[in-house]
């Protein structure tokens, strides 16, 4: 029988406490030397939420709401302290990660995919259950009608109104039935008639057994029902936990009555900004920093229900290692031929190149008195691979990091998968431009008509791309955006200073020499050099009075081009190796240690 939907909800089993004590976070500066100061952002709060509830974390911008859910979740393990319980028994944020999912504040999502497409592949490599095709529709289904965006299905990502994208980025969080549900901000950009529709809508999952745990700044009193659950926080404190009922009596207890026209929250805000004198400290005591829960709706429960149960075949991943990187291949495919821009610029950038140097050397190639010509050509050439190959990357890697990072985090694929799948997609279209623009320039500059010639240059070409790339993801992993950006052309520049194109080696102390030939860049343009000029070529004809290079090898002798072509060919295949293992392993530490 097809199960649908309704049928892969959770049983609301019984219900259950997560409890935090002397929960306590501190971020250390980022600026080394200037700034040593340490900033505590949770100052040893205490709370309790319960199964099968709708809790708000409220409190002014900057108290720490987001910092409790990263804290909650998992997404931020370092410079915690304190314990996490479950039902009384101390519980990793590891098992946590397990049976949730986090939605985080600013989700970035593959705007070129439709929402069908999008859900088609979180159910691929998220759900844990085992669904043919025509029950994985109809859960698609299910979540898209029960989030009233299904006549939005065959719509593009980009082209969905705020509050649609806000419901598809929850929609998206649900495929694998998380037992928890971390949101951040869900109803941030959204009018009040689309936030209490969300709060409604999160509201109605509780109800499937679900819990949800959300931050909001400020709810509006129409939604205050809601929430079974208010935890609120000012400043890395908490000023109180218990129902939006019970807030009033809070207030009086603590000896400032609401005003009977007011939002209680609002004036809960209020409070912790001093509008009304520093009270802060009355409503950290009278809560005891989160460990009072007297103001707890009153349910009398039996904490009994065991969500962290696992089934004997858990696994971190719910999809194979292949299955990943298909999936991810063939999401890369659908990006790229929706954004044809990245790829075409690469094949135009690459065909212009070859018909540009085609024209400013042509003849180049078998003519004694441009022997010089042809080296500054192939060195070009060189450059140019380097280049089109190390750019492509370093800019596109950190622009989808935020987006790698949560579906990593929330457990949809492995960081080796997604490596995998980014390099074994933009092989064959490295493989394509580095092609067309070597043949093209190759014949334009009159280079010998010999395929072995031809094929050990584009062989050094394409090496030198595939480190190319290496490199840049290297570069990428360990820095954010902005210095990446920065930095980027400015790290390739020691491998064009020590190459003989900047100066001989012989010119220099001998113990520089030595990078000379530890350079893959030199010894790729020696490569390329050797491919056209090397491997006994004959004298070439010269056209003027007297040239002085008329033997190729005389040539190589003087630029320092001689060399062992199988040592070359073991250096830049060295570089490859290590640049990719050094990417494949630095994507996983980005992704797992740093968050921007
Ligand atoms: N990496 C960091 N370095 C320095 N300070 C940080 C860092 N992350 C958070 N903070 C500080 O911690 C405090 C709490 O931040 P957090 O994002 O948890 O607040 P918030 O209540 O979620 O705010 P908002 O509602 O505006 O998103 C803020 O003062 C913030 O500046």
């Amino acid at each position: 029988m097809n199960k649908n939907y309704e049928d892969t909800c959770l049983n609301s089993d019984g219900s259950f406490k997560l409890a935090f004590k002397d929960l306590k976070y501190c971020i250390k500066s980022k600026v080394p030397f200037i700034n040593k100061e340490t900033k505590t952002i949770l100052k040893s709060i205490s709370g309790e939420f319960r199964g099968n509830e709708l809790t708000a974390i409220i409190g002014l911008s900057g108290s720490g709401k987001s910092s409790l859910l990263d804290c909650l979740s998992g997404f931020r393990q370092n410079n915690i302290s304190g314990t996490i319980t479950y039902n009384d028994n101390i519980i990793s944020t590891r098992s946590i990660k397990e049976v949730s999912s986090y939605f985080m504040q600013e989700q970035m999502l593959h705007i070129y995919l439709t929402v069908k497409e999008l859900m088609n592949f979180a159910v691929n490599v998220k759900c844990r259950q085992k669904l043919n095709k025509e029950e994985k529709k109809l859960k698609i289904e299910g979540i898209l009608q029960k989030l009233n965006i299904s006549d939005q299905r065959d719509t593009f990502i980009q082209d969905l109104s705020g509050g649609e994208r806000k419901r598809f980025q929850i929609a998206i969080e649900l495929v694998d039935d998380p037992k928890i549900l971390f949101l951040d901000e869900p109803t941030t950009n959204l009018d009040i008639v689309a936030s209490t529709q969300c709060i409604q809508f999160l509201k109605d999952i509780t109800k499937e057994g679900r819990t949800i745990i959300f931050t909001i700044h400020q709810p509006c009193a129409s939604m205050l029902h809601l929430f079974d659950h208010i935890y609120a926080l000012n400043n890395g404190n908490c000023i109180y936990q218990g129902s939006s009922e019970n807030l009033l009596t809070f207030f009086e207890e603590i000896g400032l009555p609401c005003p009977s026209t007011y939002n209680p929250t609002d004036f809960l805000m209020e409070i912790a900004n001093n509008d009304y004198g520093d009270h802060s400290h009355l409503l950290i005591e009278k809560i005891q920093n989160g460990s009072n829960l007297n103001y707890r709706k009153e349910n009398e429960q039996n904490f009994t229900a065991d969500i962290f149960k696992r089934p004997s075949d858990f696994k971190e991943f719910s999809a194979s290692y292949f299955h990943q990187v298909y999936y991810l291949m063939y999401r890369l495919f659908l990006t790229s031929i929706r954004n044809k821009s990245l790829i075409l610029m690469r094949l135009i950038v690459h065909i212009f190149f070859g018909f540009a140097t085609g024209t400013v050397y042509q003849f180049v190639g078998n003519n004694a008195s441009m022997i010089r010509d042809n080296y500054n050509f192939l060195l070009i050439v060189i450059t140019a691979v380097l280049y089109t190959s190390y750019h492509s990357h370093y800019v596109t890697f950190p622009l989808e990091f935020p987006i790698v990072k949560r579906e990593h985090f929330n457990g949809w694929y492995s960081s080796n998968a997604y490596y995998s799948s980014l390099m074994i997609f933009d092989a064959p279209i490295v493989l394509v431009c580095v092609t067309i623009c070597i043949t093209i320039s190759y014949l334009m500059t009159d280079q010998p008509l010999e395929i072995n010639r031809y094929l050990i240059l584009l062989g050094f070409c394409l090496i030198t791309s595939y480190v190319a790339q290496a490199l840049a993801i290297v570069l990428t992993s360990l820095l954010n955006v902005q210095f990446s950006l920065l930095f980027g052309t400015y790290f390739l520049m020691p491998f064009f200073v020590f190459s003989t194109f900047a100066v001989f080696s012989r010119d220099t102390h001998p113990i520089l020499q030595n990078i000379f030939e530890l350079n893959f860049y030199n010894m790729a343009v020696k490569g390329a050099v050797n491919s056209v000029l090397g491997f006994n070529r004959t004298k070439l004809p010269c056209d003027e009075i007297y040239c002085h290079f008329t033997d190729p090898k005389k040539f190589l002798k003087y630029y320092e081009c001689e060399a062992d072509m199988m040592y070359i060919f073991y250096l830049l295949l060295t570089y490859f190796v290590i640049c990719q293992t050094a990417a494949f392993f630095l994507i996983g530490y980005r992704l797992k240690y740093k968050h921007t």
